[in-house]
């Protein structure tokens, strides 16, 4: 990977390079141009060049992108060219919903565990994976390398979880509890919130039905 810092927006973008790519290998393209990319996946040619030059670009004049190569360094970028094992803290409807998920597995993304206070769930089992007390978690991260959590618990129990999630080794967070959680430096947290993204297409449905009300008034405006 390159030396030189990646901007988020970029890294932001590259999972769906990626799935298109995978996209394309599956329908036996072997290679592409930025411009043919571009058409499928509504971004500008220059900003495909631009995104993937970050890396060393991949590219060749006249040849177009490798959709393989591509596919398997965008791969290494992400780090998903490996294994990372996952738990789940939090097994009620959104951690049962995500352990049920088999595709993470196809990412490298394997979910060792799940851990609940309730001791209704604890000894269940969701797809193989056992739910267990939040009390072995510790010892459950250290014996299973694990370095990535998903917070599926409510949000006031989500500091204290995430404080012992550090001292007991987590490298990364996966957010979904309501609240923004403080990490040191070397811990990463990305939030998902799904009502975050509802709002954002609340307020684009609900300009879009304006601007069409404003039309609608100009044109009557124009004929009366
Ligand atoms: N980010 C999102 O997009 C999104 C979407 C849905 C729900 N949520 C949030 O995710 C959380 C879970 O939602 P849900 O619908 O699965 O709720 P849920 O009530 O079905 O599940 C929460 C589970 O957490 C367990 N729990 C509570 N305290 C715990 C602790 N200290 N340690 C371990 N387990 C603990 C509970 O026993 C329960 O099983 C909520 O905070 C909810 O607001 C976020």
């Amino acid at each position: 990977m390159a030396d030189k810092e990646i901007s988020k927006a970029v890294i932001a973008r590259l999972p769906r390079y990626y799935r298109h790519l995978g996209e394309l290998m599956e329908d036996g393209v072997e290679r592409i141009s930025s411009n043919e990319l571009s058409l499928r996946m509504k971004v500008t040619a220059s900003q495909i060049r631009q995104d993937l030059n970050n890396f060393g670009g991949f590219g060749q004049q006249g040849y177009g992108y490798n959709v393989k190569y591509l596919y398997t360094e965008i791969a290494k970028i992400l780090g998903i060219d490996r294994q990372h094992n996952l738990v789940i803290i939090g097994a009620g409807n959104l951690g049962q919903a995500i352990a049920n998920y088999a595709n993470f597995e196809k990412r490298g993304f394997l979910i060792k565990g799940m851990f609940d206070i309730n001791p209704r769930l604890i000894g269940l089992v969701v797809r193989g994976i056992e739910i267990r007390s939040v009390d072995d978690l510790e010892q459950f991260v250290k014996d299973n390398d694990v370095q990535i959590a998903a917070l599926t618990i409510p949000k006031t129990k989500a500091p204290e979880i995430a404080d012992r999630l550090v001292r007991a080794g987590i490298k990364a967070i996966w957010n979904f509890a309501h609240t923004d959680l403080t990490v040191p430096d070397d811990v990463v947290v990305e939030n998902v919130h799904l009502s975050e993204s509802l709002m954002r297409l609340s307020y684009r449905v609900c300009s879009m039905q304006d601007n069409s009300v404003d039309e609608k008034q100009r044109q009557s405006a124009k004929n009366s």
